[in-house]
């Protein structure tokens, strides 16, 4: 069979694609927000309770809809990202990215030898479809895509090096890790990190490359569509989830307290 097209990257065309982020870690639940519309869905293994098997079993229930999955790992560990891309991950998103040094070893750890250090499943994976993709190994890279996410001081005086690295697609800014460290927690609006997080997209598209955010807000999401992001989380499932909760019990239930954010929305 055909190498598996990877729907997330060509989507990436110059208009805003809009997604959720999934963290109930189940298929049941990410497969809801697949029929719901939404462009990309966010499928979390850093915050939210995943496993490879979690993982796994969210990327085949949403493989038949439109919505494109991408996956965030806890970390940088080059086993886990092996372990993710033989599940049939084809876009990854890799948290905490503050050097180009992070990011051209994070990209080598999704190639196969000589470009990287991947380690090869062959026929044990979905990926290769139980080896039955032609030319996996020599053409696996072309249908991954790499965001790595900025979201430190750090990152954001390095975004030019960082989006330069060959083989890093996209850079996605996280504005609550942003805002927390640099001393504005649960005020990505705070001036000095607009400032930040527009840095960081215009270094970005400098280097002609996709910029993405979270936004659950949507004043916040509508403002960041208009400065050029590519892609934009607007909801979290989670979220989405207790407002409606909260505000359906209320209706009944007057005293209810109002759903209330430590994190700025
Ligand atoms: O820093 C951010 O913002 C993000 O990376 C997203 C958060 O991790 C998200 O889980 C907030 O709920």
């Amino acid at each position: 069979m055909e190498l598996p097209r990877n729907p997330f990257n060509r989507s990436l065309d110059g208009n805003t694609r809009y997604g959720c982020w999934a963290g109930f870690g189940t298929g049941y639940a990410t497969e809801i927000l697949a029929t719901a519309g939404f462009d990309w869905l966010l499928i979390d293994g850093e915050h939210a309770p995943n496993t490879v098997p979690s993982i796994l079993s969210q990327l085949q229930a949403v493989a038949p809809y439109a919505s494109a999955p991408v996956v965030r790992t806890v970390n940088h560990d080059p086993a886990l990202i092996k372990q993710l891309l033989d599940v049939g991950t084809q876009t990854l998103m890799i948290p905490m990215v503050d050097t180009a040094e992070q990011a051209a070893r994070l990209v080598a750890a999704t190639r196969y030898p000589p470009h990287g250090f991947r380690g090869v499943g062959g026929g044990l994976t979905r990926a290769t479809r139980w080896d039955s993709v032609e030319d996996y190994l020599a053409r696996a890279h072309e249908e991954l895509c790499l965001i790595v996410q900025v979201e430190s001081r750090t990152g954001v005086d390095n975004a030019e090096a960082i989006a330069a690295t060959e083989g890093v697609d996209a850079i996605f800014v996280g504005p609550v890790d942003l805002s927390t460290g640099v001393g504005h927690a649960g005020n990505p609006n705070h001036p000095d990190v607009q400032a930040m997080i527009r840095h960081t997209l215009e270094a970005t598209h400098a280097a002609g490359k996709a910029a993405g955010i979270l936004a659950p807000a949507e004043a916040d999401a509508r403002r960041y569509a208009q400065w050029g992001f590519d892609f934009i989380a607007v909801g979290i499932d989670i979220s989405l989830l207790r407002q409606a909760a909260i505000e359906t019990i209320s209706r009944y239930k007057p005293e209810t307290p109002k759903p209330k954010s430590s994190l700025g929305y």
